[in-house]
């Protein structure tokens, strides 16, 4: 098999680094691609090129003069769709059943969004009385953060990498993009489309490694950056946070979740069901919004109990290719072990395996592969690690509940607060319960229904501010009040 070499992208260029690093593919374990990692020096070249650029002709762009690009970037990921496709699943073994449909779509829809709402997002502005009767005119303009420093997981690539640049580049900042070690091909590619489109050279720079002592460190300690933004696990955000603490750099963190469903006796059983098999098994359990604890009202708990293991049972594991698979593999062979861990530990501590606990059977070289079963467990208390620690994996714990008060405050005891999905028939009772959740996204009877204008982010140590919408405009640029005094 050929190895193909992953480079950086500076200003507007291709470049090795100081070493070189392996992309394996989750499905074998098998090598398809060495990463040239960025040292210090590739870094600080991305980061200068990025300060040039805000000074050249993209600094001096018209706002319609940028969105119009940026829909050229967007179209550019279309018409290279299936380029897009391929090297997402190579990277992260997902289906392109279920790519096709979220991760390349959200890619380019992610710049579409912010190139128009920039144009039509107004700011305030307020008539002031003075004494002497004049007055004055109160008007805030939005400037650019400057160089933004974009750190990114491996969960979903492309969506969460361009969720974070369209925003900053339809702002008018530049972007140096740390794609995760794990996933470096779309953030790469995406630079031939940026050229294409005609970005100027150094407003989206792309540089490969890992956090520390790596690209991801030099980066997010990097005195020429002006903002970062993170989403990936809290430790790390607590580490990018200390990072820029010397420098009070604006963070937008979007970290980690232990989040609940809360399924009321009153629930459309079939919604609810449907439902949960997306939030606990979709990419493999690997996304930040996924239900890791399901709360089941006691009527209900036994036949939901059964229904989702005869759905989990149904679930196909299978590679990228593969039509009838739903569930790929995890990221790589370390993250697998992390989750084996879990695994482990909940049966250590005397859970009831409803279903999986281990590794599927995966035929020839596929054996090598970061495959795991889809689990559920039951029986657990809600202090367990289980309960309480977020896993990232294919795998849910069930618990019966009896009061509304009751769910509520369990569903609420946990150090996260990013997503709650409810389920329940009884439009007051689902108005109620969401309003006391302490999570930044409560979806009732629905689950990962997105709608890009909306705030998104995280309470408690699930992260800090939102973005979506005006509140990305909020974060990828500086308000300045001009106040003419008439
Ligand atoms: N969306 C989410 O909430 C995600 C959560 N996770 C969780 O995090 C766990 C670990 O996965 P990782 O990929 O190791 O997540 P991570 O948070 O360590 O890595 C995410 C990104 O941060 C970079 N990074 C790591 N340390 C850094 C540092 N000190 N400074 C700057 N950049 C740094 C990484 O290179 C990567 O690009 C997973 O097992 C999972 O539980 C992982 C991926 C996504
Ligand atoms: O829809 C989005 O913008 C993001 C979804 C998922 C994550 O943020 C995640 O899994 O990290």
């Amino acid at each position: 098999m050929t190895v193909a070499r992953t480079l950086n992208f500076i200003d507007g260029e291709f470049r090795e680094g100081r070493d070189w690093f392996e992309n394996r593919n989750p499905c074998d374990n098998g090598v398809f691609a060495m990463v040239a990692e960025a040292g210090e020096a590739e870094v600080d070249a991305a980061v200068q090129a990025a300060r040039r650029a805000l000074k050249g002709p993209w600094g001096k762009m018209t706002v319609h003069e940028r969105a119009a690009i940026l829909h050229k970037v967007a179209d550019g990921i279309t018409r290279r769709f299936e380029e897009f496709l391929e090297a997402e699943c190579r990277d992260t073994g997902k289906p392109k059943s279920l790519a096709r449909h979220i991760d390349i779509p959200r890619g380019a829809a992610n710049f579409k969004i912010f190139a128009d709402l920039v144009k039509n997002v107004p700011t305030e502005s307020f008539v002031l009385d003075t004494p002497d009767g004049a007055g004055a005119v109160n008007y805030a303009l939005r400037r650019p953060k400057g160089v933004i420093g974009v750190i990114c997981p491996w969960n979903l690539p492309l969506l969460l990498m361009t969720w974070k640049v369209g925003p900053a580049l339809a702002c008018g900042n530049a972007v140096v993009v740390k794609p995760s070690e794990e996933t470096p091909t779309t953030a790469t590619l995406l630079g031939e489309v940026m050229n294409e489109a005609g970005v100027p050279p150094g407003v989206y720079n792309v540089v490969h490694g890992f956090g520390p002592g790596s690209a991801g460190e030099f980066l997010t300690s990097h005195d020429g950056v002006d903002a970062v933004t993170f989403t990936g696990e809290t430790r790390t955000g607590a580490a990018i946070m200390r990072a820029g603490a010397g420098r009070i750099r604006p963070v937008s963190l979007e970290l980690g979740g232990k989040n609940p469903a809360i399924v009321f006796a009153d629930a459309d059983m079939d919604k609810a069901i449907e439902g949960t098999m997306r939030s606990a098994f979709a990419n493999c359990g690997q996304v930040c919004l996924g239900t890791e604890r399901v709360f089941v009202q006691r009527p209900l708990f036994d036949e939901f109990v059964a229904r989702l293991k005869a759905g989990a049972s149904g679930l196909v594991v299978g590679t990228p290719d593969n039509a009838a698979a739903n569930m790929g593999p995890l990221v790589s062979r370390e993250h697998q072990s992390k989750v084996l861990s879990y695994y482990q530990k909940a049966r250590e501590l005397g859970a009831e395996q409803v279903i999986g606990g281990g590794i599927p059977q995966m035929p020839g070289h596929l054996v090598e592969g970061a495959w795991i079963e889809p689990t559920i467990w039951t029986g657990l208390g809600d202090d367990s690690a289980i309960m309480r620690e977020e896993i990232f994996g294919p795998c849910c714990h069930i618990s019966p509940f009896d009061e509304e008060d009751e769910v509520v405050e369990r569903a609420n005891d946990t150090d996260y607060g990013l997503a709650c999905s409810i389920w329940t028939e009884n439009g007051s009772r689902a108005h109620r319960v969401a309003s006391r959740i302490e999570a930044g996204l409560v979806w009732v009877n629905s689950w990962f229904l997105r709608d890009l204008r909306t705030p998104f982010g995280g309470s408690k140590r699930s992260g800090i501010g939102r973005e979506g919408g005006v509140h990305s405009l909020e974060f990828y640029t500086e308000l300045s009040n001009v106040c003419i005094k008439l």
